[in-house]
């Protein structure tokens, strides 16, 4: 028998539903030492701190849409300047999405993110942000009407699939790239279901496509079968039919008068 665990004669020592004795019992409660400002603040830049943090941005993602009611996310690139076509076109689909009954998803920030959002609120549409703090000053576009801030591009995107029941895509470079195959490999898993994916712009997507059938397919790195994940689209009306169905649902996308 050790000091450790030779009985004390003194009383049990709980910290919490833990039992302790002899050398194991604290010089100070958990209380003192919650209380105590003396202590390093390095613990706020530790990893279970972080996996606090993170949990806390799935309670607010969570918390902030879960009465959202159908909505499509529409990504695209970040670098669309307002007044082009693919800026005119993202709005199109934001406006043509709110109609249909359904909210509009967003990354929140400038370009065909702001394209679409603008669409959504001035048709009277609830339109989402989320928000992602970056390295350099961005916010949320003046056109979101619910934003949520992430530190975690990981949470955030869990958010994008899990409150939308489609994605549209416009032209974009990594971010958009990369939205939409985790889309494509969560589809291609069977992680989600009956989840359209549509690419708008034909120009844009097909040289992409061409090399999707003739490296991908034509090497087996993917089957015949997941080529009909993808649809492309040039006409905004289309896109949102066939992300919505012909059924437009009843009124849930607008926000509330
Ligand atoms: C580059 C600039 C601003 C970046 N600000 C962003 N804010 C929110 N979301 C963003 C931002 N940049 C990328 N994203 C996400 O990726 C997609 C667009 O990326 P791409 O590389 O431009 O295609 C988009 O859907 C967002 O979710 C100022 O020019």
């Amino acid at each position: 028998m050790t000091d450790q665990t030779r009985p004390t004669g003194g009383e049990d020592y709980f910290k919490g539903a833990t039992m302790l004795r002899g050398r194991n019992v604290p010089q100070t409660t958990t209380d003192q030492r919650l209380l105590d400002r003396s202590d390093s603040a390095e613990w706020v830049h530790t990893d279970p701190w972080r996996v606090l943090r993170i949990q806390s941005e799935f309670v607010e993602g969570f918390g902030a849409l879960a009465e959202l009611g159908p909505a499509i996310s529409v990504f695209g690139s970040a670098r669309t300047k307002p007044g082009s076509a693919h800026y005119e076109l993202a709005t199109e689909v934001g406006r043509l999405l709110v109609e249909a009954g359904y909210a509009v998803i967003t990354g929140g920030g400038p370009g065909t993110m702001e394209a679409a959002n603008k669409g959504a609120s001035e048709a009277g549409g609830v339109s989402v942000g989320l928000g992602i703090e970056l390295p350099f000053e961005t916010g949320l576009n003046p056109y979101v009407n619910l934003g949520i801030n992430f530190r975690y591009f990981f949470a955030r995107k869990t958010m994008f699939v899990k409150y939308a029941e489609g994605f549209v895509v416009l032209p974009g470079g990594f971010g958009t790239l990369d939205e939409l195959f985790e889309a494509v490999t969560l589809v291609q898993t069977r992680k989600v279901t009956q989840f359209p994916l549509v690419l708008l712009g034909s120009d844009f997507w097909a040289p992409m496509l061409d090399w999707v059938r003739g490296t991908l397919l034509a090497e087996g790195m993917i089957g015949e079968r997941d080529l009909d994940m993808l649809q492309v689209l040039d006409d905004p009306a289309e896109a949102v039919r066939a992300v919505v169905g012909d059924q437009p649902v009843q009124g849930t996308g607008r926000e509330p008068d």
